[in-house]
């Protein structure tokens, strides 16, 4: 199929056409995530127009990082070609694959660069099924008028979860008696077993996890301290703290669920070690570059730190299978010896409950972008929907530009668009792009080519669809 970015209509016959255009809105979409999301906000109209989508069959979908199935039934009902594999991939296989989808769904795993993105002609739209976007350029991805969603929320009490349990394994090391019996020892201690009741937490990053778990952690009798760059709002008895250091000298717990940026690379290193308080422990289920684990490794060893919990690392394996070694990251083999160290392969977010409801959440998102435009919920473009056209409106077509931000663009659009009947407009812009949707009135398929024609002419295009 030709380009979903390059929408060219023909007037020859329908199905020709429909090769060109994207598809009519189906205004059904709602969001079932129980969250209430951006995706929610929209009021679903009435007498919503509810076409046989065109063309569907020719947009191609690639899921990676084996995306739940919730959210590839999604896709595959709208009609498109969806290709799904289980595993990330290297890049040289990735920029093979990506050349000529128009939407990709990856996770945690899969790097899009602007090497890669570069290569990915058709792409429209990126869908990252969890909640971290460290991975895409999302810059990149923006310039290009490659809309980005994700699911901000949909794993985060899972994660929550995962850590409240880790505070109590490693409080009694349970990992340790675990193995021990496992290994059929009979090890019978409470030399250095905690409870927690009366322990203090501090939690780095006050966001959806981090907040979650300060209820969970003070339901059970915890204190809790948070540090975070913004200042906001503590829930419960929470005590926001002003510096890290402060954050590090008062608590017994200390987890980060800060997002990867430069700020937050080697936030926990040697110096913040140093700071922690004799016998405390150390929770990452963030993202792997946030703590320098040959610093952990020695603050393990001196005794400084008396347990750990990893569950997110500097290099991840691309699938499942014999991979934690030291080809992987060079320390493994002496972090794989430490004691009350509990290493998890990345499944902070990996219950039943978070993967079928991120499916869901983003796989609607996506649908709603091609079909409709809308970009409620991205995280690299203005946010902008117009409520669905209707069948009333049979005729009617929604012009899609993304454009550069710069002076004078709107009057040259609406030049082109003012010889038609504009029902609604809405443009949005954020940094150095904007986003343009317009509904016009009573065009015909020749009408469409020639706008579509006009509007790439356009120096400032970035790239159009026309969708009806
Ligand atoms: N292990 C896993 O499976 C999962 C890991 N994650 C990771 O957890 C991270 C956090 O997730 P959410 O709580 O949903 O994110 P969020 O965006 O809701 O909260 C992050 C918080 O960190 C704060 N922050 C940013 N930079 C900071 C800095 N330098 N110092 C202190 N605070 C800073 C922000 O102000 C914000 O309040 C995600 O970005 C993702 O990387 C998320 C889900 C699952
Ligand atoms: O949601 C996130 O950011 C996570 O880290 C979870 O990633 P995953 O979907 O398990 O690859």
């Amino acid at each position: 199929m030709t380009s979903a970015r390059d929408i060219r209509p023909r007037t020859d016959d329908l199905a020709a056409q429909a090769q060109y255009l994207s598809t009519s809105p189906s205004a059904s979409f709602h969001s079932p995530s129980s969250h209430g999301s951006a995706l929610t906000r929209t009021v679903p109209v009435v007498n919503a127009k509810h076409l046989k989508p065109f063309a569907t069959e020719d947009i191609k979908v690639l899921l990676l990082e084996n995306v739940n199935q919730a959210g590839r039934d999604i896709l595959k009902q709208q009609g498109y070609q969806v290709e799904f594999l289980k595993s990330s991939l290297p890049e040289d296989q990735l920029i093979e694959k990506i050349r000529d989808v128009h939407v990709i769904g990856i996770r945690s795993k899969t790097k899009l660069s602007a090497r890669v993105l570069k290569e990915a002609k058709n792409l429209i739209v990126i869908g990252c099924f969890c909640i971290g976007t460290n991975q895409v350029d999302l810059q990149y991805a923006a310039e290009h008028g490659i809309a980005v969603f994700n699911s901000p929320f949909s794993n985060s009490r899972s994660v929550a979860e995962l850590v409240i349990a880790e505070i109590i394994c490693l409080a009694r090391q349970l990992g340790d008696r675990s193995n021990e019996m496992h290994n059929g020892t009979w090890n019978k201690v409470s030399n250095k077993c905690w409870e927690i009741r009366g322990k203090t937490l501090g939690i780095v990053g006050y966001g959806h996890i981090g907040a979650q778990l300060s209820v969970l952690a003070e339901s059970m009798g915890m204190s809790v301290i948070f540090y975070d760059v913004l200042n906001l709002m503590a829930l419960g008895t929470a005590r926001q703290v002003n510096t890290l250091e402060e954050l590090l000298r008062e608590a017994d717990f200390i987890t980060c669920h800060v997002p990867e940026l430069p700020e937050t690379k080697g936030m926990i290193g040697q110096k913040q070690f140093e700071q922690m308080k004799a016998g405390s422990y150390l929770i990452n289920a963030s993202r792997g570059t946030v703590v320098d684990i040959p610093a952990l490794i020695e603050a393990m060893r001196s005794g400084k730190v008396a347990g750990a919990a990893l569950d997110v690392y500097p290099n991840e394996p691309a699938g499942n299978g014999d991979y934690f070694n030291n080809d992987l990251n060079s320390w493994g083999a002496d972090l794989r010896s430490l004691k009350n160290l509990i290493l998890t392969p990345h499944i902070g977010g990996s219950t039943e409950e978070a993967q079928s409801a991120i499916g869901v959440e983003v796989a609607t998102a996506l649908t709603r972008y091609v079909n409709e435009g809308s970009t409620l919920g991205a995280v690299n473009l203005p946010e902008v929907a117009l409520r669905s056209l209707t069948i009333d409106e049979p005729s009617h077509a929604r012009v899609v530009y993304i454009h550069k931000n710069i002076p004078g663009v709107l009057r040259k659009v609406n030049e082109i668009l003012g010889d038609h009947n504009v029902d609604k407009q809405m443009t949005d812009s954020r940094g150095d792009v904007a986003y343009l949707m317009a509904d016009i009135s009573d065009v015909s398929s020749t009408q469409i080519k020639e706008l579509y024609q006009s509007l790439e002419s356009l120096s400032s295009r970035i790239m159009t669809r026309i969708l009806y």
